[in-house]
């Protein structure tokens, strides 16, 4: 069985044919044939994008999510590879537990599941989970974070960013200064004083990014901050950078598009972790995007049930889903804006989180002999978010009633259609 795909932009660039056989791409070019033709005209054509950031839920949470749901929203958005996030009940801690959920997502066939474990028993803080047999494991963990929760213990720290480097690991740290948060539930600033909600302060990220690239830079480890959304962690990570420590960082969709002031509805659709922050710090992980300072772009999916976000704000549950509508955003803020061409989205949505979640059948360029993940996207079509209109078994969407621009039309998996004309196989 062949398919070929016809007349795409590759890269949003030249037009061509993809011709993919037995799962992988065979030929690219002009006039191929195959037993089955996806007509691509006026689509881009993208590698398959791989989050190094989604919360699948499963064990424990199957009302929010499942590793079939999470994955069939992750088909819609272009996704063929998601990391899932170690948070879970029980947590990911385990070899057992990441092995079962690498399993699941192998069934299913929606996209490839990566666990990620956590890098303390019950992301609790205190001890250090095994990492090393999670590594060893069949599902191969390289990448271990306790998110949601910040490693904020320096010595833990430090010995999990010295251990990992057996196994070429990494540490994802959700950098959030505990004692500095303490019941925080926005963006600190004059509007969180107006407001009357406790205010998050932007140093308590930045203080923990800034003692992490020294840990790193101490012991020769790789660091991941996972979304950043300040100026000032920009700008620490790209002294960082200048000075060879070898960290990578992410912003979500949401931190690239939408600021505190929406929080002055208290719908706690908002609310997330880290917090909305100011105009200018969405402009400031812009400009770190483009100039490569942020490395990549990561969902932050999470989606929660409705009962934990039609509440009011300060019991509300942090967070929102992403995977459907990241690519969008991208467009919207980045490839629409000049900021990045689509080339360069294929970069941070695909080949970058690849390379740091070291997932290595993924993130491949579009290239004859490479694995055909492939997704396929009109950036001329328009939508208005509709949060019923999701796979995800969650619908806190913060899109709901926004026109967003462009449509995922078709992903493969391994030349599989997970998506075909905007539809789940
Ligand atoms: N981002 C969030 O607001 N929530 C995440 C946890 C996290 O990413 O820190 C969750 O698990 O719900
Ligand atoms: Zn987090
Ligand atoms: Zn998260």
């Amino acid at each position: 069985m062949s398919t070929v795909i016809k007349g795409a932009r590759i890269l949003g660039d030249e037009v061509a044919d993809i011709l993919i056989e037995g799962g992988v791409i065979t030929q690219i070019g002009t006039d191929l044939n195959g037993d089955e033709t996806v007509d691509a005209e006026g689509l881009i054509a993208l590698p398959g994008l791989v989050d190094l950031h989604t919360h699948l839920r499963e064990p424990g949470r199957e009302d929010a999510e499942t590793v079939l749901t999470g994955t069939q929203a992750a088909a819609r958005g272009g996704f063929t590879c998601v990391f899932a996030m170690a948070n879970t009940e029980p947590v990911a801690d385990t070899a057992g537990v990441v092995e079962q959920v690498w399993r699941l997502g192998r069934e299913h066939g929606y996209a490839d599941v990566q666990p990620i474990g956590a890098v303390t028993v019950g992301l609790a803080g205190e001890h250090l989970a095994e990492l090393g047999a999670m590594a060893d494991s069949a599902a191969q963990v390289r990448v271990f974070s306790d998110d949601g929760k910040c490693v904020s213990d320096a010595v833990l720290m430090r010995r999990a960013l010295e251990y990992v480097k057996a196994f070429d690991g990494v540490i994802a740290q959700h950098a959030q200064e505990p004692r500095l948060t303490e019941g925080a539930q926005m963006n600190e600033g004059p509007l969180s004083g107006e407001l009357g909600l406790t205010g998050w302060p932007a140093v308590a990220e930045e203080a923990i990014i800034a003692r992490d690239v020294l840990l790193a830079e101490h012991v020769g480890s790789r660091l991941h901050v996972c979304h950043l959304s300040t100026r000032g962690s920009v700008e620490i990570v790209r002294w960082a950078k200048s000075r060879g420590i070898d960290v990578t960082a992410e912003v979500t969709p949401h931190h690239l598009l939408l600021d505190d002031e929406l929080v002055r509805s208290y719908d706690p659709i908002y609310k997330v972790n880290p917090p909305l922050r100011s105009k200018d710090d969405v402009l400031a992980v812009r400009e770190g995007l483009a100039d490569g300072t942020i490395d990549i772009v990561a969902t932050d999916h999470a989606p929660h049930p409705m009962e934990d976000k039609e509440c009011e704000w300060q019991a509300a549950a942090f967070g929102m889903i992403g995977l459907e509508t990241a690519l969008s955003i991208v467009q919207q803020t980045m490839v629409d804006t000049g900021a990045l061409t689509w080339a360069r989205v294929a970069e941070v949505m695909s080949a970058n989180p690849a390379r740091i979640g070291r997932a290595t059948t993924h993130g491949r360029p579009l290239a004859v002999g490479e694995p055909a993940h492939v997704v396929l996207y009109d950036p001329t079509a328009k939508r208005t978010i509709e949060p019923a209109d999701t796979a995800s078994l969650s619908r806190n969407t913060p899109y709901a009633g926004r026109e967003l621009p462009g449509r995922v039309v078709a992903t493969f998996l391994a030349g599989k259609p997970t998506v075909l004309e905007g539809k789940l196989q």
